[in-house]
């Protein structure tokens, strides 16, 4: 078995992410502030972030597990360590940069899927900073779908829940797809290869469409999508952001610089108070947010 849904299954066969265990407090990515310390390294006041972040409003943590960060790097917007300028940002950034092969002056066009999610929404900017012409997202709504067009400068926007995905993509990439952040897998992702040009990429971040299957991962393709890999030689390859985290220093400073001057724009769906968080996780689960799903517990 390895599906990816590796909080809330025994066995996934990732080694990253250990399953949530029964009755022990639920825990994810977060942010604070220290409000009383005897760790030298994190003393009062500073702020520090986790992916074993407790789902409580206060908690008593090691020193040793939390990252220390900078305010000045958000502008004080707190909830970007968790996103544009955290293990999102990160995974979007290092995405394009190792498995994507865009290239300034190229005429390139890249394609995104799950783009109005947290990872496809900074992707497809991304895209465009580093020189793609076009970025067409592919997400589950009108109101995404205008919000990836007119918040985040896409090229273009495909409702796959309402539209004919392979005529759309026709209309909106004339010139075929050289590059596809791919964060959905299944038949979206089947019908963006069977466009893409000779010798052109897939950033295989993540098939979220199968990770209730109990397929491996990643999940076998059909025969006629291998057929056309193999002829046009396109490379899709596996992309884990912690096997980049060397390089995570340097892109923070880079996601940070354009998140401050406005060049990357962040959404984000934040609800208020941890007594909501069972509700925000499920609609999160089922595409609800636009952008990255923050849940805010205090000041
Ligand atoms: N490789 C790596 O290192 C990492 C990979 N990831 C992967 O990146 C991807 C995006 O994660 P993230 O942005 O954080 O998650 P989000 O939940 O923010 O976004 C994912 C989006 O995918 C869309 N989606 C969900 N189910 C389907 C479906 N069946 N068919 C089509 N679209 C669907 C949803 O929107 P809608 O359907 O409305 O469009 C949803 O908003 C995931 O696959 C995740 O596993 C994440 C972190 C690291
Ligand atoms: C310990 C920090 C984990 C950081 C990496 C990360 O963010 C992974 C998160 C996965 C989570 O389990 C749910 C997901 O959707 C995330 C991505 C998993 C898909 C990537 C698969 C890559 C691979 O295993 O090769």
């Amino acid at each position: 078995k390895c599906n990816r849904r590796c909080r809330m299954n025994e066995e996934t066969g990732a080694d990253y992410l250990k399953p949530w265990q029964l009755s022990e407090c639920l825990d994810g990515g977060g942010v604070g502030v220290v409000e009383s310390s005897r760790c030298t390294s994190c003393p009062e006041g500073c702020v520090v972030t986790s992916f074993n972040w407790p789902w409580q409003t206060h908690a008593v943590m090691k020193g040793g597990a939390l990252q220390k960060v900078d305010p000045q790097l958000v502008d004080g917007h707190l909830s970007y360590f968790l996103g544009a300028v955290g293990i999102t940002g990160l995974t979007a950034l290092l995405g394009v940069r190792e498995k994507g092969h865009v290239t300034k002056g190229a005429n390139q066009t890249m394609v995104v899927s799950g783009a109005a999610g947290a990872c496809g929404s900074i992707a497809g900017q991304i895209g465009r900073l580093d020189g793609c012409v076009r970025v067409v997202g592919i997400c589950g709504s009108d109101d995404k779908c205008r919000a990836l067009v007119e918040d985040l400068g896409f090229s273009a926007a495909i409702n796959y829940r309402q539209d004919d995905v392979c005529a759309r993509l026709k209309e909106c990439c004339p010139d075929g797809i050289d590059v596809y952040f791919d964060n959905v897998g299944g038949h979206i992702s089947e019908t963006v290869i069977a466009q893409m040009n000779k010798g052109s990429h897939v950033i295989l971040c993540g098939q979220i469409s199968q990770y209730n299957k109990d397929v491996p991962y990643p999940p076998p393709l059909s025969v006629e999508t291998q057929n056309a890999l193999q002829r046009n030689c396109i490379t899709r390859e596996r992309f884990l952001v912690l096997s980049y985290m060397h390089k995570a220093e340097a892109a923070l400073c880079e996601l940070s610089q354009w998140v401050k001057s406005g060049q990357i724009k962040v959404l984000e769906t934040v609800v208020n108070g941890i007594e909501n968080m069972g509700v925000a996780f499920c609609s999160m689960m089922k595409g609800g947010n636009v952008g990255k799903q923050i849940i805010k517990i205090s000041d």
